[in-house]
């Protein structure tokens, strides 16, 4: 018995010792599968946390890639918009207006419609822009473009060339008088004064207008005609509409041809000086001579500066042709001197183009070395409005002028589109009233302004210059009135050097 039990003890010992173990092995199989199950969480945790990580960089990817796609967009939008319109105002460009007049011609001639087209400029925006600054000017066009655009429907279209140029496209049209209802309001809304910057400006309008079918088939010719009924409604007088005619063309025509032909005279030299003396009112004797173009044009007869003058400013000949009188003026001047006959000074004009222009003073520095005409024997003239522009510009050069020794005079002085206070802001030497207010003299308005031209000459100190005296009346009163020189058609018209040569040498005017 004793021994079955401790057989059985031992059975038991053993049963025991092998729990133990399956324990030790179950526990280290769990701890196992713990440790498994830990390293597959770890391992899930950071998968999860990878896939969290490349989602938040793929949605940030996606937003990066959105954003870029719309920027891209909006960036397009906005080229195509600055590409078909004008960035100072806002308004439709060259570009979509010819866009959108292609497309109201296609429509008028399918529909038998008519379409209008005007053609605007700002009369005097340079004096502005120049004299008042180019910020001044911006403003100015942007509050222009807000009043053409209050005027025109919606289905019409008001667009900037560039510059102070306007284009005007009235779609659908019954006929000219609707176009130039429409341009009298346009002209109407800029009856009142802009206010820019503290200034109350005047802007008025010159427009030209044609008409499609009428005026031209296509938008070329369109635009062409508006421009050249704009240029007319200028030479007449500004601040109004002009509608094209064909005998305008015409005149373009001859301009062009003039144009052409005046390149020619420059090379085969077909320009000629007159002159004409400037006369002392107190003793008749002469004080100088102003030198004044003529062309002799082979079969033409001379032709006068009148039909040239403007042409060679607009085409930028008027360079070499102010260089060209410049420099056979003072030759002339020289040989009369040497010759021994008293000129006194010889007066040239001066356009303000070649006076802005940068080789000016040097041209004129190189003309007096290469005569030897001693500079005070040359007086300058220039018209109020090409004093007006660049104010620095024009008294740094009018100042390099005088220390030269040369005179300046005003020339056509009380006609130009100016203040006063470029007489005291640059050193004038003379004031040549206008021939419109001596020839005026018979009436008390011309009488007036030329009194008061004569007492402000002399309180600045100035030499006073009547022009245009034709009369025995009118020189009276400018003698009664003390004005001390004098020149016009009373004592004879510009002659030629020869005949200036007779008057120089021999007589005194009557006076
Ligand atoms: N830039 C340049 N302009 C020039 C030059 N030469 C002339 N001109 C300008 O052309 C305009 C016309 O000149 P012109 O036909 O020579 O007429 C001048 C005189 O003949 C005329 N005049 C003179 N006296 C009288 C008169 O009693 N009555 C009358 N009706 N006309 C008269 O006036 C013109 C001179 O004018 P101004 O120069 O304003 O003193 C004219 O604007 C010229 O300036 C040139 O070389 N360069």
């Amino acid at each position: 018995m004793a021994g079955q039990r401790e057989e059985m003890a031992g059975q038991r010992e053993e049963m025991a010792g092998q729990r133990e173990e399956m324990a030790g092995q179950r526990e280290k199989a769990m701890r196992s599968q713990v440790g498994k199950a830990r390293l597959k969480a770890a391992l899930i945790k950071s998968t999860a946390a990878q896939l969290r990580e490349a989602n938040e960089r793929l949605v940030v990817a996606t937003v990066r890639a959105q954003t870029m796609a719309d920027a891209a967009e909006q960036t397009t939008v906005q080229m195509a918009y600055m590409a078909e319109h004008d960035f100072l105002t806002g308004l439709p460009n060259r570009a979509l207006l010819s866009d959108r007049l292609a497309q109201s011609i296609t429509l008028a001639r399918r529909y038998g419609k008519k379409v209008a087209l005007m053609y605007l400029d700002i009369d005097h925006f340079k004096h502005i822009n120049d004299s008042l600054g180019h910020a001044v000017g911006d403003r100015l066009l942007q509050s222009v473009a807000k009043r053409l655009q209050a005027c025109i429907r919606l289905s019409d279209t008001v667009s900037r060339q560039g510059g102070d140029e306007f284009v005007v496209l009235l779609t659908e049209v019954e006929d000219a008088q609707s176009a130039i209802l429409s341009a009298e309001k346009l002209i109407e809304a800029m009856a009142h004064p802009c206010l820019v910057n503290g200034h109350r400006l005047h802007a008025t309008l010159s427009i030209g207008i044609s008409l499609y079918p009428d005026d031209g088939k296509d938008a070329e010719a369109i635009i062409r005609n508006a421009d050249t009924a704009m240029y007319q409604a200028k030479k007449s007088g500004r601040n109004k509409y002009m509608m094209f005619t064909p005998t305008m063309n015409d005149r373009a025509v001859t301009r062009q041809s003039i144009e052409q032909a005046l390149h020619r005279a420059l090379e085969k030299q077909e320009f000629v000086l007159h002159y004409q003396p400037k006369v002392s009112l107190d003793t008749g004797t002469i004080t100088g001579a102003e030198a004044l173009i003529r062309w002799q044009r082979p079969r033409h007869r001379l032709v006068s500066p009148k039909q040239f003058v403007s042409i060679a400013e607009e085409c930028g000949l008027i360079l070499p042709i102010g260089k060209w009188v410049l420099h056979e003026a003072c030759r002339q001047a020289q040989d009369w001197l040497q010759a021994g006959l008293d000129l006194g000074q010889i007066a040239v004009n001066v356009s303000p183009m070649e006076f802005h222009g940068k080789n000016f003073l040097s041209g004129v520095r190189e003309i007096l070395n290469d005569t030897g005409l001693d500079p005070r024997h040359l007086e300058l003239e220039l018209t109020e409005s090409g004093l007006m522009q660049d104010s620095e510009q024009t008294a740094a050069t009018l100042l390099a002028l005088k220390h030269l020794g040369v005179q300046i005079a005003v020339d056509d002085f009380g006609t130009g589109y100016s203040s006063l206070s470029y007489l005291r802001n640059f050193r004038i030497d003379t004031l040549k009233i206008d021939k419109s207010f001596v020839q005026d003299i018979d009436g008390d308005a011309g009488e007036a302004i030329v009194r008061a031209i004569i007492a402000m000459g002399m309180s600045l100190k100035q030499r006073v210059v009547a022009e245009g005296i034709e009369t025995q009346h009118q020189l009276a009163f400018l003698q009664s009135h003390n004005c001390k020189e004098g020149q016009g058609y009373y004592w004879g018209r510009p002659v030629p050097a020869e005949e200036f040569a007779t008057l120089l040498a021999g007589k005194t005017f009557k006076c």
